[in-house]
């Protein structure tokens, strides 16, 4: 079994008495991948609780994974969230219902790790970390990619300018067909904050800002294929952006972005694996990426060079010498897992995803939407009761 999904076990041994103590808001599919594995072998945070709306499930997610306390029924999420015991909340809920649980997390005074996208809209994102940054707390959008060494590595390489200015970057992140259900799948879903560009989409605009160090300056042109059962729903979005040079009087940067949740397989049989990469032409020379989502498994950066040799890197632990902690199986949500307990101990994480750069994610996905005619997903009514 990969070592990722099956760490060594430490003991709890954190310098300030306890270890964090993190509940789960929902039994949700991801939560083991995401956070369960890696928290065993990070010796400062407990996963100590989980809620579900049914008791049954909640207790069959605790059980299967050792987790002490669980939460169930109409009042479970808000029961969870009124534990003193509990120090972070993990918000894997459906993208509709992250802004309705992180503001009551935050408001019952918990740090919030909170899956991707951060919410239906920038409006929505934008008021989550006002409250976290007046309630003194961290929240965090799980952009696990960018805590790999793997895409640190491709932004080194294009900003080293071993290569010179960027002229296009393009980031795709693509899955055959099949692996999202379409049985009530949450990403079919639009009343919960449904499409491919929320779910996938995000990641490779995410991806595309960040190797372009910028924000797009204007989106050239978009396209999607509608939900056949829901035309609310994009089952794939592509989108062109431009940004600013990488030079001091270089040429605008092309971005462009590409998901899609139901890649046709090949010959109708054959899944189709070859749509997550990320592929940056500069000047002299080119920087490609496999799979840049969930390096552990498997990647590879290839630069070629117009002029030399071209050369294939590989990035799954920092330099030996770097202060930065890592091992080569720690997958990109445990090196994530680091940085979050860094920040809400107050210490220096080795990477941060700000606020304003989720914000501003959230503001180029309505952007696209808005550009390829599905609106964006609707925003949140949730207020919170004056006294909070
Ligand atoms: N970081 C990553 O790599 C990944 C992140 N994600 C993100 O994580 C989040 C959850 O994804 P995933 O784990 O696949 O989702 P799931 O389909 O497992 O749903 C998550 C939870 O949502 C709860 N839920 C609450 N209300 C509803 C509702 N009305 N309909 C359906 N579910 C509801 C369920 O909780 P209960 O148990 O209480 O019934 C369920 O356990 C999404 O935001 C997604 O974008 C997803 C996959 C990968
Ligand atoms: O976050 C995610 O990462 C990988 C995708 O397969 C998934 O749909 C998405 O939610």
């Amino acid at each position: 079994m990969a070592v990722f999904i099956n760490p060594p076990v430490v003991p709890k041994t954190s310098e300030n008495g306890s270890p964090l103590r993190i509940g789960i808001l929902g039994a949700a599919n991801i939560a083991p991948v995401s956070l369960v594995y890696p928290a065993r072998s990070h010796p400062d945070i407990e996963v100590y609780a989980v809620a579900a709306r049914d008791i049954g499930r909640a207790e069959k997610f605790a059980k299967k994974y050792g987790i002490k306390k669980w939460f169930g029924g109409q009042n479970g999420y808000q029961e969870l969230l009124d534990d003193p015991a509990i120090d972070v909340v993990y918000n894997p809920l459906p993208n509709g219902l992250h802004y309705e649980w992180t503001i009551k997390a935050l408001a019952a005074g918990k740090h919030v790790l909170l899956e991707k996208p951060c919410g239906n809209t920038a409006e929505e994102t934008r008021r989550m970390f006002d409250l976290a940054e007046r309630k003194n707390l961290v929240l965090l959008e799980a952009f696990h990619y960018r805590f790999h060494p793997a895409i640190q590595r491709v932004k080194e390489i294009i900003d080293s300018g071993e290569l010179g200015g960027i002229k296009e970057i393009q980031v795709s992140l693509c899955f055959p067909k099949g692996i999202v259900s379409q049985d009530g799948n949450i990403r079919l879903n639009y009343d919960i904050g449904g499409g491919a560009l929320m779910d996938a989409g995000c990641y490779t605009l995410n991806c595309v800002r960040y190797l372009a160090s910028n924000d797009p300056t204007a989106i050239i042109s978009a396209k999607t294929v509608r939900y056949p059962k829901d035309p609310r729903i994009d089952t794939a979005t592509s989108a062109d952006l431009v940004f600013p040079p990488s030079t001091p009087g270089g040429e605008p940067i092309k971005g462009s972005i590409k998901c899609d949740m139901m890649v046709p397989h090949r010959f109708g049989i054959i899944p189709r694996l070859e749509g997550v990469f990320v592929h940056v032409v500069c000047e002299q020379g080119v920087v490609h990426m496999i799979n840049f989502p969930a390096p552990v498994i498997y990647h590879y950066i290839t630069v070629t060079p117009h002029v030399g040799k071209k050369r294939t890197e590989k990035a799954y632990s920092f330099l030996p010498g770097s202060s930065a902690k890592g091992e080569e199986w720690w997958s990109s949500y445990r090196y994530q897992l680091q940085a979050f307990v860094d920040k809400v101990r107050g210490r220096v994480p080795q990477t941060w995803v700000t606020g304003e750069d989720s914000v501003r994610n959230m503001f180029w996905i309505e952007k696209i939407y808005e550009e390829i005619g599905l609106g964006s997903r609707p925003q949140s009514s949730f207020q919170l009761p004056a006294h909070s």
